[in-house]
C-alpha cells in the first residue's frame, strides 16, 4: 500500500500547481498524442470538477536534441482531450508565468512552459539541492498544494518533480496512484508458469539491468529493436551499426559492449535474438533478410516474420508476459510486423501482461488492440522497468517522506 496521500486528501476549491509528463514524440516540432494525454486528462478533470485552479508543469525532450520544443502544441492535445481550453503561457516561473498563475480562477487551467528550458530542473541532484532551485522557490509560494501526477517521469531526480514536496503541502495524482499500485503488485507477485519478457525499443541502458534484476522471475528473454540488434552485433553480425546518419547504435556500443557481451554469454538460450530482419528496399516496400545474409550498411527497422511468428508463439505459451520496448518501427505500418504479432498474441491469451513504455503503449491504440485484452498499460518507460526490478523511484520517495 502507498504510504503517499493523494488528491482525495486536497482541501476543496485550491490553487494547485500539477506536474504531469506529457512528454512525447514530436513531428515537425510538434507533439503526437500518446496514452500520457488520456490519462493525465482524467486527473486534470477531477481536480477542474472540484473547483480548483491549476498550472500544469511538464517537460519535452532534453537540450539538444530535436525533441526539445516548446509546449505550446501540448496544450493543443490537452484541450482536445479535456474537452475545453488549456491556455499557455511560454514562461515558466518569470513576470509572464506570475502574471497568468495569479490570473487563474477556480476551474482554469494553464500549462507552463517546459520546465527543462529553466536552469537548475536538471541534472540529477539530491531533492534538498533541488528544493533550492529558483523554479521551486518562486512557484511554490504561488500555490495551495503541489499534485505529482509524473509517474513516468518519477526515476528522475529534477526539481520539478523532487523540489515541491519537501517545501509545501504535496499529494499523487491518479496516474501516479494507479501506476504505483499496479507496477508494485507486479513486482511483489509470484508467478506460476512461464514468465516471458519482450525487450526492444531504443534504450540499452534502461534494459540491460533489468535482464539482470529480474533473473529470478523471468524464463526467458525475447530481444528486438535497436537493444535487439546490439546483441547480434555482439553475436558477430554485420547489423547493429550506425548507418545513413542514425545515431542509434554505436556510442551505446561503445558504453555498454562489455555487458552486452557478458549478458550474451552468461544467459544463452534464455536470450533469444531475432533470426530475420525487415527493411526498407529502394521501392519503398518492406524486405526481409536471414540473419546470416543481412547487410552492414543497411537499416534494419522490423525483426523478420519467421522471428515474429516465432516471439508470438512463445508468448502463447506463457503464463506471463512483460513487454517494454517495440520490436521495430511500429509508427510505419510496413515494419509494424514483430511489435503487433507480440501484442495481438499477448490480447488473445489470458495470460498476466504488462506492456510498458511511452511509444509502446502507442501502439495498442495505433493498431486497433483493446486496452482491456491486457492487465496493465503502463505509461511508463524507464520508471515502470525500474519498478520491475525493484528499485525506488525517487518521485514517490519524496511524497511518501512527507
Ligand atoms: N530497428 C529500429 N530502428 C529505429 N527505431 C526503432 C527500432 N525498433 C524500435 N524502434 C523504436 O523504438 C521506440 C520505442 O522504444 P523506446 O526505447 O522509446 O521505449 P518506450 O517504449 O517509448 O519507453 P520510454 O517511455 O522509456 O521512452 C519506437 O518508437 C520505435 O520506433
Ligand atoms: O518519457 C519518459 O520516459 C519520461 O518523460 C522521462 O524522460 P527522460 O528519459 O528524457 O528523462
Amino acid at each position: 500500500m502507498p504510504t503517499f496521500t493523494t488528491i482525495d486528501d486536497l482541501e476543496p476549491a485550491q490553487r494547485l500547481l500539477v506536474r504531469i509528463d506529457v512528454n512525447a514524440p514530436i513531428e515537425d516540432g510538434t507533439a503526437q498524442d500518446n496514452r500520457r494525454f488520456a490519462r493525465h486528462a482524467e486527473t486534470i478533470s477531477e481536480l477542474l470538477e472540484d473547483g480548483h485552479a491549476l498550472a500544469l508543469l511538464a517537460h519535452q525532450g532534453r537540450p539538444g536534441r530535436d525533441t526539445f520544443v516548446s509546449l505550446e502544441s501540448h496544450a493543443d492535445v490537452l484541450s482536445a482531450h479535456l474537452d475545453r481550453e488549456v491556455a499557455f503561457v511560454s514562461d515558466t516561473f518569470g513576470e509572464e508565468a506570475l502574471e497568468a498563475i495569479r490570473d487563474l480562477e477556480p476551474g482554469d487551467v494553464l500549462l507552463l512552459e517546459n520546465s527543462r528550458m529553466c536552469e537548475g530542473e536538471l541534472p540529477e541532484e539530491e531533492p534538498a539541492v533541488k528544493a533550492e532551485t529558483e523554479l521551486v522557490r518562486t512557484l511554490a509560494p504561488e500555490f495551495d498544494a503541489y499534485v505529482n501526477d509524473a509517474y513516468s517521469a518519477a526515476h528522475r531526480s529534477h526539481a520539478s518533480l523532487v523540489g515541491f514536496p519537501l517545501v509545501m503541502d504535496a499529494h499523487a495524482g491518479r496516474v501516479m496512484e494507479t501506476e504505483y499500485t499496479a507496477n508494485s503488485a507486479i513486482r511483489d507477485r509470484e508467478f506460476d508458469g512461464t514468465v516471458t519478457m519482450v525487450l526492444g525499443g531504443t534504450k540499452a541502458e534502461d534494459l540491460i539491468p533489468v535482464i539482470e534484476q529480474v533473473d529470478d522471475t523471468v524464463d526467458r528473454f525475447c530481444l528486438g529493436g535497436i537493444v535487439g540488434e546490439l546483441f547480434l552485433r555482439a553475436d558477430g553480425h554485420d547489423v547493429g551499426y550506425d548507418v545513413d546518419g542514425t545515431e542509434f547504435f554505436d556510442h551505446q556500443w561503445a558504453d555498454h559492449r562489455e555487458t552486452i557481451e557478458r549478458v550474451r554469454s552468461e544467459y544463452g538460450d534464455r536470450l533469444l535474438l531475432a533470426s530475420d530482419l525487415a527493411a526498407e528496399s529502394d521501392a519503398g516496400e518492406r524486405t526481409e533478410a536471414a540473419v546470416e545474409n543481412i547487410e552492414k550498411e543497411t537499416s534494419y527497422l522490423d525483426v523478420g516474420s519467421e522471428t515474429a511468428r516465432r516471439y508470438a508463439d512463445l508468448v502463447r505459451e506463457s503464463d506471463a508476459v512483460f513487454v517494454k520496448g517495440a520490436l521495430g518501427v511500429f509508427e510505419d505500418e510496413r515494419f509494424a510486423d514483430g511489435t503487433v504479432s507480440v501484442l495481438s498474441a499477448i490480447a488473445e491469451t489470458d495470460c498476466f501482461s504488462v506492456v510498458g513504455g511511452g511509444d509502446t503503449s502507442r501502439a495498442i491504440g495505433m493498431y486497433d488492440l483493446e486496452e482491456k485484452d491486457f492487465s496493465h498499460v503502463s505509461v511508463a518507460g524507464g520508471a515502470y522497468v525500474r519498478a520491475l526490478t525493484g528499485d525506488s523511484l525517487v518521485g514517490i520517495d519524496v511524497l511518501e517522506r512527507r
